[in-house]
Formats: C-alpha cells, structure tokens, sequence
C-alpha cells in the first residue's frame, strides 16, 4: 500500500548538507565514477526498490562580475533541478526536519525562553517557496536518518550558471527499510555518501562573487562587542575589500565564501597587516584561523616572496674532506604552532586553502606520523610551517629545521599547550632555536580562553602588543543553546541512550560529539553504543595516529555520526555539522567546557550542547551558572543549588577570577608601561582553596592517569597565587601527544 507523505522540505537534513554547504562554488570536473572514499557511491544504485526522481526547483540569482577577478562569474538566472530518488513506498507520517525541534523530549523545562535560532537555511533555498514533496513514510524515515533528501552532492556544473545537471548523485542507494526495533539503523551497507569536503575538491572550484550571503550565518556577530587595548591600534575594517590583500588570496577568500570578516577578523587583520603584536581572544568557531592566515600569507606574499629560498642546503661535516652529508635544511618565514596533531593538520588544510594558487607554501609536522615522509616536504620548499611543539623540537635538532628566518609567530591555543606540558617546548622554541627575537619577529596568539598563565607567556613572546577580545573572554556564544541535566552517575549510559534515541525518533541525522573524561571510558562507552545499534568511534591519545585520523574522517563524513571523544578533541576542531555536543563527563575546568562545547555552534550557526551533571560536578557549577547567565541560557534552578557548595570546593573557578573578566573583552596584564607595577595576585582575590575531587566510581569518569590531560595541574597551581610562582608545567605528562 502506497499512502502519501507530506514532507515539508524546509531545511535539508544532515547529510544533504553537500547541497548547500558551498551554494557559490562550481566544480571544473564533474566525475560519475565513485568515490575513492566512498566505493559504494555508485555501485548501489540497484535497490530494493523502484526509484522515481523527484525534481526541486531550484531558482538561481544573477551574479555580478567582480571586478577584482577576471574568472569566470555567473550571470544568468535558471533554475537547477535537484533529483531525489525515493522509492514509492508504504504509509505515512510528518517530518519535520528542524533542528532543534521543540518536541525534544529532554529537557523541555530547561529551555531557554529566548527563540532558538532557526536551522540555517542554505543561500540558495532561501527566499524559497516550502516544497511540498510526497514520499512514503519507510523512505522518509531512513532518508531522514541519513540526512537523504537532499539528492545530489550539489557542486555539479550548473548548479549555478544554468548548465544542464548532472546525472543525480542521490544519498537513497541501496535502501532498506527501518523499523524502530531495528538494532541497528545505520547499517554500514547503507551510510550515505561522504559530504563533499571542500578541501578536497579546492582546485576544482570557481571564484564566483554571486552570493551576498556566503555559506554561512557570520551575521550572526554582528552584536558582538570587541574590546581592544594597546598603544596606537588600527581601525578595524568592515569588509575584506578594504584590506588590501594580494589577489590570489582576495580570491581564496572567495572561494571559500567568506563574503564578510567575523568580528575578530575586523580587528585582528588590520592589526597584524601593522605588523603589530597581537593577542587575540574570540569565541570558538568565529574565525580565528582565518585572522591570522590572511595577514601572513599577504606579508609574505608582500614582503618576502621575491626572496625565493626558503630552503638552504647545508654541509653537516662543514665541508671537509670523506664523506660529506648533504642535508636540506627548511627555514621557514612563518611558524604556527598548534598544541594537536588534529589541530595542525586542520591549519594546514586551511592556510592551504587561502594560499591556493599563490605560490605560498604550508607544511605540516606533527608527531605520530613518519617523520621521514614530513621532511620531505620540508625539502620541497616551505614558507609556512605548521607545528606541534614536540615534533617541532625534534626536527630543529635534526638540523632540519633552522627558525632563524621566521618573521611570523603564531600560537593558536596557547593556553592548551601550557595545559598539556609543552611550556619547556614552547619557550625552547621561541626563546631559544635561533627564532628572531620579540620585536624584530611579528607574534600572535590566538585563544579563545586566556587564563592568568598565558597571559604571562604573552609578555614574555609579546613586544609592544594590541590586545583583543571579541566577546567576554572565555565565554561561549550563544548561538549554542545549553542544557544541564542531572543524572546519576549509574544512570548516564542509559540516559545518553535515551537522548540519541529521540534524536533518531526526530529524524535528526545528526553528528553528535561525547565527551568522557578519561580513554578507556571512551572505548567502553563507544563500544557500547555501537552494541547498541549506534555505530560510532572513539578519539583519544593513546589510538594512534591512523585511528585518530579515521576516527576524524569517519565522524567528519558521517559514516559514524557520533564520535566519543576525550579532551583531544576539544580544541580548535572545525568539523562542520556538528549539531550536539554531549558532556557525558564534565569537564573540571570551565574553559575546557567552552572549548569543548564550542565544536558546535560554529561559523554563525545554531548548536546544541547537553551536559550530564551530578554531585561529583558540583565544583564546577558556579563557573557553568556563570557563563551560562552571560551567553543568556536559562539555568535550571536545581544548578543554582550547587553554587554555593561550587565556591567551597573551587576547581572550577569563578570565571571572574579565571579570565580576569570585565564587562565584555577581558583584560591583559602586560610587563609594560601600562602594568609596570600590577599586581598579579590580584587575580585570585577570591582565594579559592582547591581540593582534590572526590574519587570517581565510574569507569567513564576518573581522574586518574587515563585521561588524557591532567587539567588538574593547572588548577592545582592556582592557589600558589603570584606572578613567577604559579606554575610548573614540567610536572604535567602529557600522554598519547607530541
Ligand atoms: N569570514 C568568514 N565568513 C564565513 N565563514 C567563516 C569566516 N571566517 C571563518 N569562517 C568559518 O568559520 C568556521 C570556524 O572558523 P575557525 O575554525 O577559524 O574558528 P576558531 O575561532 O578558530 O574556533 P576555535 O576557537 O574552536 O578554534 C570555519 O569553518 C571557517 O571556515
């Protein structure tokens, strides 16, 4: 029996996302072969059942030519049609496929009573009629569980410049029909397709100027207030235009669709463009990144580009008679340093993105992946380089390495590289490999949380710096509605449980980020949730760097949706789609839960982050009431309880005292001028006394050596209290990190 079923196609579900994650961009080739990553991409076109093609129309606007680039701009106005196959199958039902939906079962008290915003609406549906398209229920279930619908992979030639589409390229291959019993429901055989990831496909793309809107929502902050201090600070721009970056780059930019800079990027690039020092503070996912690459890549494109050796041999044996060891030595122009490996091959991709096609080189060394592979692409040239810390040492001893041509310094996550021990490194680095000193090279460092500790390495890397907070320093944005739950410590597998069930049962395909607290609680736990019909893996830093990375690439495609992380990955990871991030434990710092949850929520888009509570937490519910109230979440009365208890304990820290917090932006306590003479046990006015948590039953939350970073080593210096005492890095192991 065939009943109708109206689906409102008002937002394409995950991961239908190719269709309009990159509405401006037109690929050169178009390849009906599958997918390397995806084998099953075209050998399944052979289902169950009988497709029928369902045809949106698609409407395109006109695109001026830019005149900042002579490529090729569409003009015409068409319409694409976008193919849905759905089989014609049985009974109905409605789907809605908003997120979040308000029929979430979990937490309906706790909502916050400002609207959440609406799912973001590619630029190319919007100002769009709602479809009305009849589907059978079977198909409307699966195809919602795997984000189907969508149709195409959305960067066929024409989606824009009214050419023909290409064949479709449905996610609906090889369908089966679910019940909710099933036990499993994202059976591999059937997983869509990976979504088209740009930077794969970055050489393949058109600059088109056409879409004032980009790919995402950077209206989104707008209202954000941007605190600077500093001598002599250049304006902050409004456009990219008024920036005068070299062509190649203007052009990367497009291709990415950044049609407008985020607010750090108004500020922090006009700085930088200076030549001045900067530390930079912004909320996660609002494009750090991007604020520090521009500026780089047009300085040396500027200023160093005719020089064209970045590389330089050198005689080990000095030259002398027998055998002589050439080697190549890479001497970098600029040098970011990232405390991950996930984070630095992220950079990479990035700072390669934006130097397409401008002759700027970006390498990458990380540790836990062959070293020896890595210094032969030092050996091919290199203008940037991205780095851990440890990696980085090891290669500068080697003699493969040489800093003392690096006239650009950056450090993104500064503070989680103190945090996990990579002080000695960072200062051996910048101190004392040959790198230019503060004031002859340009430094920055970018964080979106700035404890006391990193502020005081930033007035020993610093020269005569600008200091930058958009937002309130280590606060999360609002566009991440949080929740808080109270559940036992028994109960948090079940209730976690309970939670992605209704995700499913809302037809949400969503990527869904776990955080645990220590390794082996993320393997239990992962492994239990792939028993239980959840296919999912598990991050940590005792997997090595194989696993790491397809653990990444398999959550990042939506092959596993959910990935069970611990604090590796809670830094700096922009994985686009993520829709929830679940705190199964709680972190013990605030600021790793502003990271943390910050993997959602990002580039202007909505996010959700659902944080299991219980009595072992109570130390951090003063810091959470705290930020929650200032990113206008509606705390549940019962948290309000355990504030008090929270100070008496103190781990978490009250914000004021951690990031030194004022109204909004933060303050910067400098060696200058300025603050010649301050203070620095001010900081800790609140003389917070810190004891040790209480010991932990669950396997999924101990703080003993398994997890991966003992934050507690930060805290537990606190109390010492005064600049120059406050903290010892060297204690800190860092396990499973270079
Ligand atoms: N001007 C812009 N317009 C549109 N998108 C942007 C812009 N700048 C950055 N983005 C996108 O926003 C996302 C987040 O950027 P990025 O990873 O640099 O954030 P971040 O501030 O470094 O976050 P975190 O604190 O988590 O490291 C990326 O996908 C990036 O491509």
């Amino acid at each position: 029996m065939m009943n109708p079923l109206q689906v409102q196609l008002k937002f394409f579900p995950y991961p239908a996302t190719s269709l309009f994650v990159f509405p401006g961009i037109r690929t050169h080739r178009q390849s009906p072969l599958p997918s390397p990553r995806n084998p099953l991409s075209r050998s399944h076109t052979h289902t169950h059942h009988t497709t029928r093609p369902y045809r949106l129309p698609v409407p395109h606007s006109s695109a001026p030519q830019c005149p900042h680039n002579s490529l090729s701009l569409s003009k015409t106005k068409s319409h694409t049609h976008l193919p849905v196959r759905f089989p014609p199958e049985a009974s109905t039902h409605h789907h809605s496929f908003l997120f979040p939906s308000t029929s979430m079962p979990w937490n309906e008290s706790t909502r916050s009573p400002r609207p959440i915003p609406s799912a973001y609406l590619p630029p190319h549906l919007r100002h769009q009629p709602t479809f009305t398209v009849t589907i059978p229920t079977s198909l409307a279930r699966s195809s919602s569980r795997r984000g189907g619908g969508g149709g195409g992979r959305g960067r066929g030639r024409g989606f824009r410049g009214g050419r023909a589409p290409n064949p479709p390229r449905s996610y609906g291959r090889s369908r089966r029909n679910f019940s909710d019993d099933d036990p499993n429901p994202y059976n591999q055989k059937i997983m869509p397709e990976p979504p088209f990831d740009i930077s794969e496909k970055f050489d393949e793309l058109e600059v088109i100027d056409d879409d004032p809107s980009g790919v995402n929502n950077i209206n989104a902050y707008d209202e954000t207030p941007v605190e600077t201090s500093g001598f002599d600070v250049p304006p902050p721009v409004t456009s990219f235009s008024e920036i005068d970056f070299c062509s190649g780059l203007s052009d990367n930019i497009k291709r990415c669709q950044f049609v407008k800079p985020t607010p750090i990027q108004r500020y922090a690039i006009p700085v930088a463009m200076a030549g001045r020092d900067l530390m930079a503070c912004a909320q996660t996912g609002s494009g750090k990144t991007a604020a520090f690459c521009f500026p780089i890549i047009t300085r040396i494109l500027r200023d160093h580009h005719q020089l064209k050796s970045p590389t330089k041999k050198i005689d080990r044996n000095g030259g002398g008679g027998g055998f002589s060891l050439k080697t190549i030595m890479a001497c970098p122009l600029a040098l970011i340093l990232a405390p991950t490996r996930e984070l630095s091959c992220q950079i990479h991709e990035e700072a390669k993105k934006f130097s397409y096609k401008t002759g700027v080189k970006v390498v990458v060394a990380y540790g836990g992946a062959p070293i020896v592979q890595q210094f032969r692409n030092l050996e091919k040239g290199v203008d940037i380089l991205v780095a851990t810390p440890g990696r980085l040492v090891d290669m500068i001893e080697r003699a493969k390495v040489s800093l003392k041509n690096v006239k650009y310094l950056a450090l993104d996550e500064a503070d989680r590289m103190l945090d996990m021990g990579f002080e000695p490194q960072v200062r051996k680095i910048v101190q004392q490999m040959e790198m230019p000193p503060a004031g002859v090279r340009q430094t920055m460092l970018f964080s979106a949380t700035f404890p006391i500790e990193i502020q005081r390495l930033a007035s020993d890397f610093l020269s005569n710096y600008i200091f930058l907070a958009a937002g309130k320093v280590g606060s999360s944005t609002d566009l991440i509605a949080q929740r808080v739950e109270y559940v036992h410590d028994a109960d948090k597998k079940n209730h976690l449980l309970n939670l992605l069930r209704a995700q499913r049962a809302n037809g949400k395909h969503a990527l869904t980020l776990v955080f645990v607290e220590t390794k082996k609680g993320a393997d239990a736990l992962q492994s239990w949730l792939s028993m239980k019909g959840f296919p999912s893996m598990a991050i940590h830093g005792d997997k090595v760097q194989m696993e790491r990375e397809r653990a990444l690439k398999s959550f990042r495609s939506g092959l596993t949706p959910i990935l069970v992380a611990t604090d590796v990955a809670a830094r700096g990871l922009d994985i686009p789609h993520v829709a929830h991030v679940i705190n199964f434990d709680l972190p013990r710092d605030i600021g790793d839960y502003v990271h943390r949850i910050g993997r959602t929520g990002r580039a202007g888009k909505p996010g959700l982050a659902t944080a299991f509570f219980s009595d072992k937490n109570a130390p951090l519910a003063k810091a959470l009431v705290e930020l929650m109230q200032e990113a206008n979440q509606e705390i549940p009365p019962w948290l309000n309880e355990y504030t008090e208890t929270s100070h008496a304990y103190g781990s978490g820290g009250s914000r004021s005292s951690r990031f030194s917090g004022v109204k909004f932006g933060g303050h910067n306590y400098r060696r200058g001028a300025d603050n010649e003479n301050y203070d620095y046990s001010n900081q800790f006015e609140d003389g917070t006394a810190l004891e040790s948590y209480p010991s932990h039953s669950s396997p999924y939350s101990s703080h003993d050596s398994r997890a991966d970073f003992p934050t507690s080593s930060r805290a537990d210096s606190f109390h010492e209290g005064f600049y120059g005492h406050m903290l010892d890095h060297r204690t800190v192991v860092a396990s499973g990190w270079d």
